[in-house]
């Protein structure tokens, strides 16, 4: 099986872009070992510190955001960093080439329960005319990202990657501790039974949305003529890694819970890095006005609706907005 790095090269990629993504990858296996003996290491349980989200942050997530944060900014490879657990961009090198964008630990819920978490990660090129403490260098959209990244913490730890010539799985080898690849440009099945949402907020969804997922239920009865399964894994590393896998549509739609919040997931470290990686496997990634990557970012923590899996099942989840 062939190692990250002689990978990366045969997709082409700059020498300098692949020591940024291994500087990652290295502080991910750190993570990865921290998260096997959270309960040992007394990692488990919350902060009594909120984040700018207004969540309370778990110990793992300030644990795995310093770790990321720590290796970047002493790599020189990076001008600034925007991270869920950082109220603000965190100013790096100058000279630095890349802007990174991350998700410390995806799926902060089911850390307590032992289920999937992950680290989501998005590199794009650094804006030379802005200095490294300017956070308007964060404003580029989802399509000019260089690379895009998840690290699932599972049964195995595996990485799943894109530089734009495809996406491929990667899993931690414990017995020499690097990343070894384990299958080269994934395809999402266009068609799928498979959806994922969190039925519980069904009543504060938009009509559209509500009259797809009904129409879903209604199975081989209902219009869509076959019957589908559904599937929550409440972290959307997890979700995307199944989408990847077998197919399958995922989204997390506007709901009116909080008209000031009306969507979940944000844009730089979970919609866009995703988009770039369902779109290199023949997927759609989009919000029901639009391609996700085609957003103008206005701010670091911005929110988007998330509507992301098999082609031919977005476009049907698209047509009841029509
Ligand atoms: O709690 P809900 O509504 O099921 O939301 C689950 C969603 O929230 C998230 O956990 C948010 O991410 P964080 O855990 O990084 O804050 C997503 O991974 C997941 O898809
Ligand atoms: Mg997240
Ligand atoms: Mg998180």
């Amino acid at each position: 099986m062939q190692r990250l790095a002689p990978a990366l090269r045969q997709d082409n990629v700059p020498l300098d872009l692949i020591s940024l993504i291994k500087t990652i990858l290295a502080a991910t296996k750190e993570i990865s070992f921290r998260v096997s003996q959270a309960h040992l290491g007394g990692l488990m349980g919350s902060t009594l510190d909120e984040n700018i989200q207004g969540e309370v942050q778990k110990q793992l997530d300030v644990v795995a955001n310093q770790l990321i944060k720590d290796v970047l900014l002493e790599s020189g490879f990076v001008k600034a960093i925007s991270s869920e657990e950082e109220d603000t961009s965190v100013p790096g090198d100058e000279n630095g080439h890349f802007i990174v964008s991350f998700d410390p630990l995806d799926g902060s819920s089911n850390i307590d329960i032992n289920s999937l978490i992950g680290t989501i990660f998005s590199i794009h090129e650094a804006p030379k005319d802005l200095a490294a403490d300017d956070p308007d260098m964060f404003k580029q959209a989802g399509n000019k990202q260089v690379c895009a990244g998840y690290v699932l913490y599972g049964p195995s730890t595996m990485l799943v990657m894109t530089t734009g010539s495809g996406t491929h799985f990667y899993v931690l080898d414990r017995t020499h501790g690097g990343y070894l690849l384990v299958e080269r440009n994934v395809q999402i099945p266009q068609e799928t039974q498979e959806f994922a949402i969190n039925m519980s907020n069904q009543r504060f969804w938009q009509a559209p949305m509500q009259d797809y997922i009904a129409d879903l239920l209604k199975g081989d009865q209902g219009p869509r003529g076959k019957n589908f399964n559904m599937r929550w894994i409440a972290a959307m590393v997890g979700d995307v890694h199944r989408v990847l896998t077998r197919g399958g549509i995922f989204t997390y739609p506007a709901d009116n819970r909080n008209a000031e919040k009306p969507y979940k997931l944000r844009l730089m470290y979970e919609a866009n890095p995703m988009s770039f990686l369902i779109e290199q496997a023949g997927g759609l990634s989009m919000t029901s006005e639009g391609r996700i990557m085609d957003i103008e970012p206005s701010s670091i923590h911005q929110r988007v609706e998330v509507i992301l899996g098999s082609k031919k099942e977005v476009e049907a989840c698209l047509g009841y907005y029509k």
